[in-house]
């Protein structure tokens, strides 16, 4: 069962973004930073996610790609994109 959906957690997101603590929001920290290291996270993330889908198990499949949405969403806050500005597209 899922503990959160992608809408809830970015509804989170934005808030940690605008009101968070860099000290211990990791969502605040990675803002603060900016596009680019964010932009390392999400190759990063995505490679592991290949790496995971190939030679993983779908349970660390699906952990990977876990952490992948969570910084596209992070990606998505630091340039003021929302839901909507995505969505339109799909
Ligand atoms: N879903 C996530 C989430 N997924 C991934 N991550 C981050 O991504 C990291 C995983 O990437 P790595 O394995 O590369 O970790 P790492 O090597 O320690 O990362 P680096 O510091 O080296 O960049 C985790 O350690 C987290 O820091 C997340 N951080 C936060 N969330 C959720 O976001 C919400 C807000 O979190 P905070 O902003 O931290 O309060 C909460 O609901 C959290 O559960």
């Amino acid at each position: 069962m899922a503990s959160k959906t992608f809408e809830e957690l970015f509804a989170e997101l934005q808030q940690k973004a605008a009101t968070g603590d860099p000290a211990t929001s990791r969502t605040a920290q990675l803002v603060q930073q900016g596009v680019h290291a964010i932009g390392k996270k999400v190759v990063e993330e995505a490679a592991e996610v290949w790496m995971a889908a190939e030679y993983q198990s779908p349970e660390e499949a699906a952990e990977e790609i876990s952490q992948l949405l969570y910084h596209v969403q992070v990606m998505m806050l630091a340039r003021g994109l929302t839901l909507e500005d995505v969505y339109k597209y799909l």
